[in-house]
Order: C-alpha cells, then sequence, then structure tokens
C-alpha cells in the first residue's frame, strides 16, 4: 500500500496493509517500543490505556487501522456479514475514551460507507471490503495534510498579528499537552504550527507545561522539540501566569479534542486557566484542531462528555531509576486521600482568539463572543 509519506518526525503509528504498530507512549521518553495491532480489541485497548492517544486524530486512526487489520484477514459471505462485523467492531471502538469527537465522526462516516455498499449493485462484497480498508488507510496521509495545513494557517495568522511588531528574532509560544506527532499522524496541530513557524525561521521560544498527570509536555512534547532541536524550556504546569507575567511569552497555542459549533472547546486539562491567565496577559489563545475535532451537532460546552479517569494516575508516577535504568512506578501522594482526575477541560469561546483548521482561521462574529462554525466550511 505505499505512496504514504508520513512526516519525518516521529511515527506515533507505524501502518502497511496488514501490518499495524503503535508507539507505547507510556513508555516514553525513555523507552521506544512498538506495540502491534491486530485486532480491534487490540487497538481499543491500546487507546483506553492512553497507550496511544492524541485525542483528535490519532485515537481516530489507530481506531480505523485496528478495524482495517481485521477486516484484511476476514472474508465474508456477502455485504450484510460484513455490514454487521463492521457495526459490531465500530460500537466497541467506541466505548474506548468519550472526549474526543475524532473518533465518533471516524466511526459514523465508515458506518455509511459500509451501509451504502449494501445497496450497490457493482461492488461486491470483497470489493466493499476493500474499500472499506482504504477509508481507513487514507486518513493517514489525510492527517498529515490537514496538520501541514493548520501549521501554515496559523504561523501566517501569527505573523500578520504580530506584523507591526518587531519581532525580528521570531516568537515565543507557550504550549499545553502533546499535539505533535505523537498525537497524530505526523507533524501535529498546535505543534504543528510551532514546526511551522520554526521552519520559516519566525520561532525564537518554545514553552512547554508538564501537563500532569500524563505528562503529555514532559513526556511527549519535550521529546519531540529535543528531537527537532527547537528552542524550548519545560515549565510546571503552576508556572504558566508567572511565565506571562516575566518573561515575553507572544501566544498560547493548544490543541482540541471536541470544538463545539460556537467554539467551546474541550482539551487537555489546564487548559481552561492557560486561556484565563492569556486573557488576563492580553496575548492571543489559539486552538488548533482538524475539522474532524469540531461537533456541529453540539451547541456549547456544558454538553461535552469528559472523560474521568483513575486516580493512581494522579497518586502514582512512571520514571526512569537513573540507578539501574529500570522504568519504576513510584507512589506520589499520601494513602487514603480522594482524587479527582478529569482529563479535559472546557474552554469558552470567549476565551479563544482563533480556532486554527486545515481550511482556515476562523475568529469570533464582530461584537460577539462566539464562533459560528458551520459544516458547509468544510
Ligand atoms: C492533536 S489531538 C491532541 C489532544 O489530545 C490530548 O489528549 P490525550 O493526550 O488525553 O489524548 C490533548 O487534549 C491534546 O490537545
Amino acid at each position: 500500500m505505499g505512496g504514504i509519506v508520513q512526516s519525518e518526525t516521529l511515527l506515533a503509528i507505524k501502518y502497511s496493509r496488514g501490518s499495524l504498530e503503535i508507539l507505547n507512549q507510556l513508555l516514553l521518553p525513555f523507552q521506544p517500543v512498538y506495540d502491534k495491532i491486530t485486532t480491534v480489541d487490540d487497538g481499543h485497548d491500546a487507546i483506553r490505556t492512553m497507550r496511544v492517544r492524541g485525542g483528535a486524530p490519532a485515537i481516530a486512526v489507530v481506531a480505523s487501522l485496528s478495524l482495517a487489520i481485521e477486516l484484511n484477514v476476514k472474508s465474508f459471505v456477502n455485504k450484510a456479514e460484513l455490514n454487521q462485523f463492521v457495526k459490531e467492531k465500530l460500537s466497541y471502538l467506541k466505548t474506548s475514551r468519550p472526549t474526543a469527537v475524532d473518533l465518533f465522526n471516524t466511526i459514523g462516516k465508515l458506518l455509511s460507507l459500509s451501509e451504502n455498499f449494501l445497496n450497490d449493485t457493482v461492488l461486491n462484497v470483497e470489493k466493499s471490503k476493500l474499500k472499506l480498508i482504504e477509508f481507513c488507510e487514507a486518513m493517514l496521509q489525510t492527517d498529515v495534510e490537514n496538520n501541514k495545513n493548520i501549521g501554515s494557517f496559523g504561523s501566517e495568522f501569527l505573523k500578520n498579528y504580530y506584523k507591526s511588531s518587531s519581532l525580528s528574532e521570531g516568537l515565543t509560544i507557550l504550549t499545553h499537552c502533546n499535539t505533535g506527532s505523537l498525537a497524530t499522524a505526523g507533524w501535529g496541530t498546535a505543534l504543528g504550527i510551532i514546526r511551522s513557524l520554526n521552519e520559516a525561521k519566525n520561532l525564537s521560544h518554545v514553552y512547554c507545561t508538564e501537563t500532569r498527570p500524563y505528562n503529555q509536555g514532559g513526556r511527549l512534547t519535550a521529546y519531540e522539540l529535543v528531537y527537532e532541536k527547537i528552542p524550548s524550556t519545560l515549565i510546571c504546569d503552576s508556572m504558566a501566569s508567572a511565565l506571562l507575567k516575566t518573561k515575553n511569552v507572544n501566544a498560547i497555542i493548544v490543541g482540541a479534542d471536541r470544538v463545539c459549533a460556537n467554539g467551546d472547546t474541550a482539551n487537555k486539562i489546564g487548559t481552561y486557566q492557560l486561556a484565563i491567565t492569556a486573557k488576563y496577559h492580553g496575548i492571543p489563545f489559539l486552538v488548533a484542531a482538524p475539522s474532524t475535532s469540531i461537533d456541529f451537532s453540539l451547541e456549547n460546552g456544558s454538553l461535552i462528555p469528559i472523560e474521568v479517569r483513575n486516580g493512581s494516575e494522579v497518586s502514582k508516577i512512571k520514571g526512569l531509576d537513573e540507578g539501574d535504568g529500570k522504568l519504576r512506578t513510584l507512589k506520589i501522594s499520601a494513602d487514603g486521600i480522594n482524587i479527582w482526575n478529569p482529563g479535559f477541560d472546557v474552554t469558552p469561546a470567549d476565551l479563544i482568539s482563533a480556532i486554527v483548521t486545515e481550511k482556515g482561521v476562523f475568529e469570533k462574529l464582530k461584537d460577539k463572543n462566539v464562533f459560528n462554525l458551520k459544516k458547509e466550511y468544510f
């Protein structure tokens, strides 16, 4: 199935027809280990355990490719049997993680594709199966293309925003969580804008937050930035406001797991407070996301399901023992304390300066505090 060019950076997903591997992100940055995915059950488990994550693109891509892997080795008597199999597998994949909408948008497209084949008098069951596999495979290339477009639109927007200022030394950006090649099929969304700024020599420095408790920032974004030799500094989540007060940060750029039609955005926990401090310090707060992360059916963010994960992700931490080089899991909080561990929070549209998509940058309606995202724009 050649022809898929995934970004030259780190590959969270390795795929060729009949073979799918995911980079186990629970072991990064210390041990780059690829886990084989041979069934939908494997795909579901990899997503649920967050061995692969990236609320938007990567989760949808891995879920779809795990279906493609099973379809590739299975034969069906007729299209009705194929359709039933696809429906069963997709309804199970829906239960892996609830917040990022890409997964549900992609599942909806695959379901209607499979349903449409039932009435297609030209396509036999084998050709229908192949078209489903090709749809899943095309997502890899599409995602990288989307991310490159997001990168260009986002970097252009910031260059124009600051064109009057003497920013010859480039922009200083703060980003949260991981939105790079480890959250997508390559290049990244918010980190894709940072990569595009860096490529155009318009980037001075990147600050990334640790992003407790999974530490996507300290473990994954820092790993990508160092790998690409992008000048960068890691901060604790609690340091963000002090950073904006004492350093000259030009913008905060984050990803998204679900953007509502009015612009309210669910993203990694800690995003909301970054939007508040960006507003207080008068700097742009950008959301970067492909249109597949937009839920046009939701009027506002109060309707977004927020995943609450196991408290052990807060009370324990995995790290490298510098003595023997082994990965250890350590308890880091008092036994018996209750723990609240929501994976995401919702940033209201009025705190978001612009939403950067593969089709362009969307800003709020004049004199309104909300966006007006419509399906027909994409
Ligand atoms: C490009 S999607 C990245 C998005 O997903 C992350 O969540 P998680 O690591 O739990 O999958 C985070 O919200 C990022 O903005």
